[in-house]
């Protein structure tokens, strides 16, 4: 274990996963709202969204786009493609930064708006610091290296790979956001000294569009904790430990499901229930 850097258990995770009761309704259970995915990535939305179901959030709301809606409808016809009211937003997996058009643009202004808190990933990672509402950011190795540089804090992915622990660390305080520094250890922290790994229990999570499932169930927990986040912002670390612990025991039930073979983002999405099961 890294010094300093808990290492989030089944137990740990447990606390953070809620079934809903008697008194609750889809609304009550969070309503997550979704910008992702692109004409070039349409898959990044399919995966968020799919997670985000399966990690039992009220409901999903989606609203890009008519290819990609229509992509999310035909894996996930429970998705509302109305815009309204959500408690949370996930934004950003399989958009190219450099390619946002406008109509995507007031999209992102507007979930930024909200001051709900926001899931931030890949290509809306250059908009850490425009808003304010509590957020945390999903970068891999390389994306946290571009975002530091364009902050003009000099480093390299190789670098931060190197010491992942430090560059997270350096990323949250710098930055003001919680940070998941995803990798075959992630390192989950904040600017007030939360500081979680998370150990994947599969290498077979190294796989396409894992990162995307992990933004869905990120999304969805942050979306379902909602009353909590509002009177504690250390509640967001814990939601995002909890989601890579997630993540990584699907992937390890998946693979095991398939005698320790590999497996896809949808079939880590896919086995997320059980996940949730076994810890409620
Ligand atoms: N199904 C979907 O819709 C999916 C959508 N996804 C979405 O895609 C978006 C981009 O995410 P990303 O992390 O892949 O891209 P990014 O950080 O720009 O890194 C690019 C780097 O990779 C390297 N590289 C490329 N090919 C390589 C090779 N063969 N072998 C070795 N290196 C290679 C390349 O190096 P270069 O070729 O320039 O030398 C460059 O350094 C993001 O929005 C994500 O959500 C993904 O989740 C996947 C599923
Ligand atoms: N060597 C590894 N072993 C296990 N998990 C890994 C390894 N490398 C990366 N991961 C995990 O795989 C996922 C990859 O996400 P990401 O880099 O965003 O890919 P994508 O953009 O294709 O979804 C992350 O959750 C990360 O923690």
């Amino acid at each position: 274990m890294t010094t300093g850097w808990q290492e989030w258990t089944a137990e740990d995770a447990a606390e953070w996963i809620t079934a809903p009761g008697a008194g609750d309704d889809k609304y009550t259970r969070g309503v997550l709202g979704v910008v992702t995915g692109s004409q070039d990535y349409p898959g990044a939305a399919v995966l968020g969204v799919e997670a985000a179901h399966r990690a039992g959030v009220g409901m999903v709301r989606f609203t890009g786009p008519r290819a990609l809606r229509q992509a999310v409808l035909a894996r996930r016809p429970e998705t509302v493609t109305v815009s309204g009211r959500v408690q949370a937003w996930l934004i950003g997996s399989g958009i190219d930064q450099n390619r946002r058009s406008f109509v995507l643009i007031g999209d992102l202004e507007h979930a930024l708006a909200d001051k709900v808190p926001v899931v931030l990933d890949a290509g809306a990672l250059d908009l850490v610091g425009t808003h304010t509402a509590p957020t945390v950011i999903t970068p891999h190795a390389r994306e946290l290296a571009g975002v530091l540089t364009s902050r003009e804090i000099r480093t390299t992915v190789e670098e931060v790979a190197a010491d992942p622990a430090t560059w997270a660390e350096r990323a949250a305080r710098e930055l003001g956001v919680a940070v998941v520094l995803k990798g075959a250890v992630t390192h989950v922290c904040d600017p007030d000294g939360d500081r979680y790994t998370v150990t994947a229990p599969t290498h077979w999570l190294a796989t396409a569009g894992s990162g995307d499932v992990l933004g869905g169930i990120l999304g969805a927990l942050v979306a379902t904790h909602h009353v909590a986040l509002a009177s504690d912002a250390h509640v967001l670390t814990a939601l995002a430990a909890t989601a890579a612990w997630v993540q990584g025991e699907a992937a390890r039930r998946a693979s095991a499901e398939v005698g320790g073979g590999p497996v896809t983002a949808l079939d880590i999405a896919q086995a997320v229930p059980g996940v949730i099961g076994s810890l409620i």
